[in-house]
């Protein structure tokens, strides 16, 4: 198939969220010339993204953030994300991903895809696959196949979290080496040990309900969670005082472009990629600045902390 400079499809995981947001996606999808593809089951959202990446413009994804996660490993296996668009439509639990960028619905989601700002954000690359949102290190898929759909939509990825430290009576915590670097200076290291790692692309791990981060800046925000017993973690209080404003001694915070997270004993650990699993013994992460041009919303700020809101103006980065 040729390319075509206006082709734009939509890719829709009819089992999101409660899934019932696919016929109005369907309508909608029809309205603005979008050709439908709808998903069968696992690994199908970024083989259909694989094979219509090269030759349309825009790749729409309507479902939640592990939907979009295979969407974009498929454009990238199919080395599309130079020329091709990412669009998104919220259809899953959480959106956290849709709302980091601006996107309120399924209406303003296509009206954002036809006419919307297009930005270049920063994609999270790992060994094997990529990710928009988030990787967390020590969640494992009992957590994240527990955790209810109401939990993911109050707490997001701290939902996982909660639900593996309410699994555990005493929570082992990981022997970590997490070697930080790629910027200025030298690399920095820390071992111990640890529940949890959190690496933030466009999301940043506190207990806001909108925790967008600049994912403009060519870095991740790095929070890694000291061994504490899980006494001291459960219920939602003292997550609150963990990840709250205040800070916590248990919680070392730091930005880099790169790390590598490594089991000190050579054993597997679990990690969350935007909520879909995967299993390494050694894991290198490393963003692509603005690989990944996005379709936002009219309420995406590049620097949700700027002053001026991060609006940008002139930044010159928009396509
Ligand atoms: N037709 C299908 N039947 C069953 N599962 C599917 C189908 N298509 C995709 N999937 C699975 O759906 C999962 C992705 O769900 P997604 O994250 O989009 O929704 P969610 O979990 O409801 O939302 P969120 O991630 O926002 O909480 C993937 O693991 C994928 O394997």
């Amino acid at each position: 198939m040729a390319r075509d400079e206006n082709g734009r499809m939509l890719i829709c995981n009819p089992t999101s969220g409660s899934g019932n947001h696919v016929d109005r996606v369907v309508e909608l999808a029809g309205e603005y010339g979008l050709a439908v593809r709808r998903t069968e089951g696992e690994g199908h959202a970024r083989e259909l993204a694989r094979e219509a990446a090269p030759d349309v413009d825009l790749v729409a994804a309507a479902g939640g953030d592990g939907t979009i996660n295979e969407v974009v490993n498929g454009m990238a296996e199919a080395d599309a994300l130079e020329d091709t668009t990412l669009g998104v439509v919220p259809g899953g639990t959480g959106n956290n991903f849709a709302s980091n960028v601006g996107i309120e619905g399924v209406e303003d989601a296509f009206e954002v895809i036809d006419d919307g700002e297009r930005r270049d954000l920063d994609l999270g690359v790992t060994n094997e696959r990529a990710f928009v949102n988030s990787c967390v290190c020590g969640i494992t898929a009992e957590a994240s196949g527990a955790t209810s759909s109401e939990e993911k939509d109050r707490f997001g990825i701290l939902a996982y979290l909660l639900k593996g430290i309410e699994q555990v009576s005493e929570f082992d915590a990981l022997p970590l080496r997490v070697e930080l670097g790629g910027g200025e200076g030298q690399p920095v290291r820390w071992e111990g040990e640890a529940m949890f790692v959190l690496v933030g692309n466009c999301r940043r791990f506190t207990t806001a309900r909108r925790a967008q981060a600049n994912v403009e800046d060519g870095e991740f925000e790095v929070a890694i969670i000291e061994r504490a017993s899980a006494a001291d973690l459960a219920g939602e209080a003292a997550f609150g005082g963990l990840f709250g404003e205040d800070g916590n001694d248990a919680i070392v915070r730091r930005r880099a472009p790169s790390l590598s997270i490594e089991h000190r004993e050579g054993e597997t650990v679990e990690y969350s990629l935007d909520g879909e699993m995967l299993a390494a013994e050694a894991l290198e992460l490393r963003t692509h600045a603005g690989a990944l041009s996005v379709a936002v919303g009219d309420g995406y700020r590049p620097d949700p902390d700027a002053d001026d809101g991060g609006l940008g103006i002139g930044a010159g980065d928009a396509r």
